[in-house]
């Protein structure tokens, strides 16, 4: 809900679609990303005659398995477009139910609130103190051993200090070469997480857990089915003297996050604001998942410049956030502007200016 309080609104939403091409595709257990597609939105608070309008901007970026389709999410905007005309609340209803498209309303809605009251973004939404960066993994895909080495070694030359390496298309005797060749190329300082995708059974989980904490892996993220539950909470319990903690990302959906806690199934949680609803939401749940002393991982789903910067805020308003999958515009080919985001020493640097600070995105 938006702050009735808030000044009058005279709000005119516009969309279009956009389609952008990975220069690598991201190979992972449960398939490939080779493009995204999605809208992106421009929310105008036009002024009476006495100001000039304020915009902010939001992506709506569905991906199989994880959101609404291209079609539901794109009648969801068509509905908000109308409904903005009477208020942000009622835009926000209009797309209640579509997660990418309700991310793209209320990122709009924070930007503009933002730019209008000349505040960050995750100032805005946070009102907490001045953040200059928040630390990120590379995210690495499922590759060979050689090229999983290659790209681990290349990310930790450009200053990671922590590599997410995605499994689960191979055994997990391959996997665990792959992860043992890249420990042994990138050395003991560097973090390592190890994302399967649903893809294993309990039995290989375990074998994975076994091997993994001889590596001094860090996490491991959804190496079950999401719906394995009590799997996963017996894979946390085996794995609680070890160095390897349980993530939960395609879980968190499925489950929420009252039902991991009561089954105590994960250590961490994914946070993926496209697939939650809105860097609202995503921020909630991040609140109540630290109350209940789990740690929130914010990650993109692979996402254009707009909803990149929205997750990179998110992650600058939550306290105390370790690193996060939001290094992840270098897969695209092309984007939808101009990266206001610079990736340095394994962090990115939040930027300071007014809303998202992200430009020229609409004239591009
Ligand atoms: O977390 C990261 O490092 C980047 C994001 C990422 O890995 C993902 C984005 C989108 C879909 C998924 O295959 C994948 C994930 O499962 O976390
Ligand atoms: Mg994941």
């Amino acid at each position: 809900m938006v702050d009735d309080a808030s000044p009058e609104w005279n709000l005119e939403l516009e969309y279009r679609p956009f389609s952008l091409e990975l220069e690598t595709p991201l190979e992972t257990a449960d398939g490939t990303i080779e493009h995204r597609e999605g809208f992106l939105v421009k929310l105008t608070d036009v002024a009476g005659d006495d100001g000039s309008d304020t915009v902010g901007y939001g992506e709506a970026a569905p991906l199989p398995g994880w959101t609404e389709s291209p079609a539901d999410c794109e009648a969801a905007l068509a509905r908000a477009k109308e409904a903005a005309r009477d208020g942000p609340n009622e835009a926000l209803e209009a797309v209640e139910e579509q997660v990418a498209a309700r991310h793209a309303v209320a990122l709009a809605l924070a930007d503009l609130g933002a730019t209008r009251e000349a505040t960050p973004l995750y100032r805005y939404v946070g009102k907490g103190p001045m953040i200059g960066r928040v630390p990120v993994n590379a995210t690495i895909g499922d590759g060979s051993p050689g090229e999983t080495a290659g790209a681990a070694t290349d990310a930790v030359d450009r200053g990671f200090q922590c590599c997410k390496l995605k499994a689960g298309r191979r055994t997990v005797a391959a996997d665990v070469e792959r992860v043992r060749r890249v420990r042994d190329a990138v050395g003991d300082d560097v973090e390592l997480r190890v994302d399967a995708n649903e893809a294993w059974t309990y039995e290989e989980a375990m074998r994975a857990i076994e091997e993994f904490a001889a590596l001094d892996v860090a996490v491991l993220e959804q190496p079950l089915p999401a719906g394995a539950l009590e799997g996963h909470a017996d894979l946390r319990e085996a794995a609680a003297d070890t160095p390897v903690s349980i993530a939960l990302d395609e879980g968190v959906l499925e489950h929420g996050v009252d039902a991991i806690c009561e089954t105590r199934a994960a250590d961490a949680l994914v946070l993926k604001p496209m697939a939650l609803g809105g860097i609202d939401v995503a921020r909630k749940v991040a609140a109540w998942v630290q109350e209940l002393d789990l740690t929130p991982i914010v990650t993109t789903t692979i996402d254009g410049v707009v909803a990149r910067t929205g997750a990179v805020h998110l992650a600058a308003s939550i306290p105390d956030v370790p690193a996060c999958g939001l290094a992840t515009g270098e897969f695209l080919a092309e984007d939808l502007g101009t990266d206001p985001v610079l990736m340095e020493k394994g962090a990115a640097v939040v930027p300071q200016t007014k809303g998202l600070g992200v430009e020229g995105v609409w004239e591009a």
